[in-house]
C-alpha cells in the first residue's frame, strides 16, 4: 500500500498539500486544519478535510456538463490509506496564473474596494450598496495570488488580458460566471447563498480549459445561512461563526488586535463547527456524509 511520504510534496497552503504522484498526477490533501483571522488555529476540525473534499466531488460531478476538470479519483489504490476521504487524485495541469473570483454579493475586499473607488476591479456598481448587498448581478473579481499569508490583489479584467490575452481572459471570465450562477442557484434552493468563490483553472493536453483546485468549499466561498440573510450588516459565516464568536468572546482570553495567536478551541466549539461542515454538505448534495469513505487505519 501506497503511503504519502512516497508523494513528495511540492506546493502547500494554509490548510492542504499538493503532492507529486507521477507525471500525470497529483494528490490535492485537505487537511482537519481551520484558519480564522489569518491565524490557522492549533485546534483541528475532525473531518473537516473529508467533507470539503466530498463537496469538492459533489460540485465537480454537478458542473461536469459546463466544463472538464481535473479530478481522476477520489478512491484509488493510488491515493495513500492514511488521507484517503480527504485527498483527490488529479491530472497535472498547467495553472493559470489568476485567482477567478465571482461575486454575487458586496463584502470583504470587494466592499473596501467599493467604498474607495465605487468599483471593483475596475468594474462600477450603483451607488448606495451596503455590506452584504446583493449585487445587481455576479461580476468577475480577478486576483493574483499573493504569497503565503498575504491576501490576493484584485485586479482589473484588462491586466488578466495583458497576462492572458483578450479571448482567454474572456473565457475566464464567462466560465467563473457561469460556473458559479449554476452552483450559487443550487445552493440557493437548499438554504445556502454562496456570496462568493474562487475558481482555479489550468490547461488540460488539449489546450482547453480544466476547472481545477478545490471548488466551492467553505473554504474557496463564502457560505451564508441563507434564512439569516440580510444586507447592511456582516453575516454570519455558516461554518465558521461559531469560532470566531469564541475567538472574539471574552471567554478566550484572546486579544485579536494583538497580534498573538489564537487559543485553542473548546471541545464544544470544535464539535459544533464539525457539525456544521456536515449540515453544509448533506443540505447541498442531498448525500450522507456517513458514505463518504475513511482513512485506513
Ligand atoms: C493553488 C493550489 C494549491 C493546492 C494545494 C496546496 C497549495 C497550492 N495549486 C494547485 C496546483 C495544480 N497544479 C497542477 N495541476 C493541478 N491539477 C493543480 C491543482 N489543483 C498548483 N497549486
Amino acid at each position: 500500500m501506497v503511503a504519502l511520504s512516497d508523494y513528495p510534496q511540492i506546493a502547500a497552503g494554509k490548510v492542504r498539500q499538493l503532492h507529486a504522484v507521477d507525471d500525470e498526477h497529483l494528490l490535492l490533501v485537505a487537511s482537519d486544519r481551520i484558519s480564522a483571522y489569518d491565524h490557522v488555529l492549533d485546534t483541528p476540525i475532525p473531518d473537516k478535510g473529508r467533507v470539503l473534499t466530498a463537496m469538492s466531488v459533489f460540485w465537480f460531478e454537478l458542473l461536469a456538463d459546463l466544463l472538464p476538470n481535473h479530478l481522476v479519483a477520489h478512491d484509488d489504490p493510488r491515493i495513500p490509506g492514511e488521507v484517503r476521504g480527504r485527498a483527490l487524485l488529479v491530472e497535472r495541469l498547467e495553472m493559470i496564473q489568476v485567482e477567478c473570483v465571482a461575486r454575487g454579493y458586496l463584502t470583504g475586499s470587494g466592499l473596501l474596494d467599493y467604498q474607495r473607488t465605487g468599483a471593483i476591479c475596475g468594474v462600477a456598481l450603483p451607488d448606495g450598496l451596503v455590506e452584504s448587498s446583493q449585487l445587481p448581478e455576479p461580476i468577475f473579481t480577478p486576483a493574483t495570488k499573493a504569497a503565503i499569508g498575504e491576501h490576493d490583489e484584485n485586479v482589473s479584467f484588462d491586466a488578466v488580458a495583458a497576462q492572458e490575452g483578450e479571448a482567454r481572459a474572456s473565457e475566464l471570465r464567462d466560465l467563473t460566471l457561469r460556473v458559479y450562477a449554476r452552483a450559487a442557484e443550487h445552493a440557493r434552493e437548499r438554504g445556502v447563498i454562496l456570496a462568493d468563490t474562487k475558481f482555479e483553472f489550468g490547461f488540460g493536453a488539449d489546450g482547453s480549459l480544466v476547472l481545477a483546485d478545490e471548488v466551492l468549499t467553505p473554504d474557496s466561498s463564502r457560505y451564508w445561512p441563507a434564512e439569516d440573510y440580510r444586507a447592511g450588516e456582516v453575516q454570519p459565516s455558516f461554518d465558521k461563526q461559531f469560532v470566531r464568536n469564541w475567538l472574539t468572546s471574552p471567554e478566550s482570553g484572546w486579544d485579536r488586535s494583538a497580534d498573538v495567536p489564537p487559543p485553542a478551541l473548546p471541545e464544544e466549539i470544535v464539535q459544533a463547527t464539525r457539525d456544521r461542515y456536515v449540515e453544509a454538505y448533506e443540505r447541498i448534495t442531498g448525500r450522507s456524509f456517513a458514505d463518504w469513505p475513511s482513512p485506513e487505519a
